[in-house]
């Protein structure tokens, strides 16, 4: 058999041993320093995830380098996307506790041999070691990163907590304060951040990869040592404090109730945090009850949802030119993320002021998302002011998101006659207007669709794109890959009052403004709602999103919809035309001049149905957009509804929770609800197909 050559990212050479040589999904290959390279390549994947076989053939080459013990082990990835993106998360569903327990516990044993292996270990990493991943870097002795690679525990996103190890190693390695904050946030750190904090000992370019392996081995590389506040935690006292700390700042953003995993992290570093052994011991048990919750289950349930959406927006989108009409807060944020994201872009809008203000807030979203300081003038440069409109005849997609008038936008489309380039796809930014209506004045109507983007762009993942009747289906198709290619989620639907979201969050709003007239305070409202696990009450909802804006997406929905909707509130009238309108104007229900609210009352005394009365009517909502067919399935509106409004995420999404729940019983609580407050609440009847 012959040797394998392996490159990294075209710069590093390595001869590996023979191609199928039985180490499954490691390479390896001794180099002529006598030192031996470990290679991840987890058959069958583009991605490297830990897997029980890919420990099991860890444990098979850790074996050996026992017996033959090489001058230094150095332990890398194949993949061009990253180091190890984690656990096999796909394998966790069929896991007992007992199961999982024992998997960690063999897990562990193979890491531990590792770390006390008598010569120098070195992890080189490319691109992202996470979960599981970062833990086989933590017991190595020295971590290598070259520019780009990153380090995270991303597992209280998935109902989880680190559980190979990183519960103790990383507190070792970076002292605990970093450590349980990185842990508790499931943030990861980029190499500047991982090298202050001590978690990789040198970044060097790939190039220079094996040098840095060189000098590691040599000892020439300073290894990091925490300091002498991790000393401190050894006291149990001391633990304690920390402890109570970070449960009141983990409250205000994840309750014990619906996120146990971060309390369990807490409650095991307070018990156990001087004692190695226990905290071992403590985090393989913790780990595999964690496994089990319903939070976790739904939480592994969204990430397959995002990989679903993922999925949605792959593919090419030839899409290099993109001409964005309206310089206003969503149009800058999309021109800003399309230009961040490699697309040249023009920007057009009649006055001259906001383009200004858009170039400044292009720049605001790249110091927010860390780019570099190339990165960012790369950005700035690609995205052009164009008051004249020069753009539009090389768009191969050109973005309207002017005013949300059908005049004014019918103006525009009427305006775009024969400036467009053959091929190219108008899309529409409206959040309530009908697409079939907007599409009579575009150039072409089958080039033509509705791509939603929710604000704040910059930071909301979902785009709906919205297929009006004659658009052709790779024009949808485009527009979803377009969304993937600037980092979002495309929810690919059809054109419907308020599409999917916004006609589900519009009676939840409407509700609140119903239950405040009849008396009951907006913070017992917004208090009721975020118990339940919503991410804002509908009254700072709609604050947030603007009074205005929810005015009209109100009147819309009610003008257009068959099913009874809650009345719109003459509070609510009165406001915007008074220019309360909301966080924008500093004052909308709520005063916004001294930052956002943080409504929190005793729910004592409120209505029993309040809760059921604020989020039924949501499901109701998710059915009827089903049961029309505008969204594709159940799972592609828990999706969307996660994704663009932070839905309760523990709950796996609003149908999913519906379902779970159990659908007699919610159908019986909404005839219920409509017997006493007024046919709105009665159940759509397509929830006998949801099954
Ligand atoms: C005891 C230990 C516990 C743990 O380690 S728990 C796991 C902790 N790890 C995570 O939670 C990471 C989850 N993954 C991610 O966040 C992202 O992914 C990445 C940042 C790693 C990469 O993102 P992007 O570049 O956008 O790629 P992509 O499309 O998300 O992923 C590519 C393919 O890789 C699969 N995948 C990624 N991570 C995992 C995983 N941890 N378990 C199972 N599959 C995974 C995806 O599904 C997809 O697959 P397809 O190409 O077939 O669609």
């Amino acid at each position: 058999m012959t040797g394998h050559v392996l490159e990294f990212l075209g710069e590093t050479k390595l001869e590996l041993g023979p191609v199928g040589e039985a180490d499954g999904n490691w390479r390896s290959a001794r180099d002529e320093n006598d030192v031996l390279w470990l290679v991840l390549d987890r058959v069958g994947s583009s991605v490297n995830t830990i897997s029980e076989d890919v420990i099991r053939d860890l444990d098979a080459i850790v074996a050996k380098a026992e017996a033959e013990m090489p001058k230094a082990l150095v332990i890398r990835s194949a993949k061009t996307a990253g180091f190890a993106a984690g656990a096999d998360i796909s394998s966790f569903s069929e896991m007992s506790d007992v199961g999982a327990a024992d998997l960690l516990r063999q897990a562990h044993d193979v890491l531990d041999r590792i770390e006390s292996l008598s010569c120098p270990t070195i992890c080189v990493v490319h691109g992202a070691a996470l979960g599981a991943g970062f833990e086989i870097a933590l017991s190595c002795d020295y971590r290598i990163a070259t520019p780009g690679a990153s380090f995270g525990f991303p597992e209280v996103q998935l109902g989880l907590h680190p559980g190979l190890g990183g519960t103790f190693r990383l507190p070792a390695l970076i002292g605990p304060t970093d450590a349980m904050t990185m842990m508790l946030t499931g943030k990861t750190a980029h190499t500047k951040r991982a090298k202050s904090q001590g978690i990789v000992d040198a970044v060097v370019e790939e190039r220079h990869v094996a040098a840095a392996v060189e000098a590691a081995a040599r000892g020439e590389i300073e290894r990091q040592r925490p300091g002498l506040t991790s000393r401190a935690f050894g006291l149990e006292q001391a633990r304690s404090l920390a402890a109570r700390q970070m449960r009141s700042q983990t409250e205000k953003k994840a309750p014990k109730e619906h996120y146990p995993a971060s309390y369990a992290l807490i409650d095991l570093w307070e018990k156990h945090g001087d004692d190695r052994d226990a905290m071992r011991a403590g985090e393989i048990e913790s780990f595999a009850d964690l496994l089990g919750t319903e939070t976790s289950k739904n939480l592994r349930r969204v990430f397959f949802l995002q990989q679903s959406l993922k999925e949605a927006g792959r593919g090419e989108d030839g899409i290099a030119h993109v001409h964005v009409i309206g310089a206003g807060a969503m149009g800058a944020e999309i021109a800003a993320m399309a230009a961040i994201k490699g697309k040249s872009l023009t920007l057009g809008d009649v006055e001259t002021a906001p383009l200004g203000k858009a170039v400044r807030t292009a720049a605001k979203i790249c110091e927010d998302k860390h780019l570099s300081g190339t990165e960012m003038r790369d950005a700035l440069d690609r995205l052009m002011p164009d008051p004249k409109g020069y753009g539009l005849a090389r768009a191969d997609l050109v973005i309207e998101a002017a005013s949300e008038t059908l005049e004014v936008k019918h103006k525009i489309f009427a305006d775009l006659k024969g400036k467009l380039k053959e091929g190219a796809i108008l899309a529409t930014n409206t959040s309530s207007l009908s697409i079939a209506k907007l599409a009579q004045a575009a150039p072409d109507p089958s080039r033509f669709a509705g791509l939603h983007f929710f604000n704040p762009v910059s930071r909301v993942d979902l785009v709906e794109v919205v297929a009006g009747p004659d658009t052709r289906d790779e024009v949808a198709q485009s527009l979803a890959a377009f969304c993937g290619s600037i980092g979002k989620l495309p929810a690919l639907v059809r054109d419907y009052p308020g599409f999917v979201v916004n006609r589900t969050l519009v009676p939840y709003m409407l509700e609140a403004m119903v239950l405040m007239d009849e008396g009951l305070s907006k913070e017992v409202i917004d208090t009721a709602a975020l118990r339940f696990g919503m991410p804002m009450g509908p009254v700072t909802l709609a604050d947030q999103v603007g009074l205005d804006i929810g005015l009209h997406v109100a009147e819309t929905l009610q003008g257009s919809l068959d099913t009874p909707m809650p009345a719109i509130s003459d509070d609510l009238r009165q406001k915007v035309e008074a220019g309360h309108l909301g966080k924008k104007s500093g004052k909308g229900f709520y005063d916004w001049s001294e930052g956002s609210p943080h409504p929190s009352a005793d729910l004592e005394g409120a209505p029993d149905d309040l809760t059921d009365r604020l989020i039924l009517p949501m499901l109701n909502a998710c059915v009827e957009v089903l049961r029309q067919g505008i969204a594709r399935n159940a799972d592609q509106v828990d999706a969307a509804m996660i994704f663009a409004t932070g839905w309760a995420p523990f709950r796996g999404g609003p149908l999913h929770y519906a379902k779970a729940r159990g659908i007699d019983e919610v159908t019986a609580r909404l005839r219920a609800l409509s017997d006493a407050h007024g046919p709105r609440f009665a159940p759509d009847p397509g929830w006998g197909d949801l099954g």
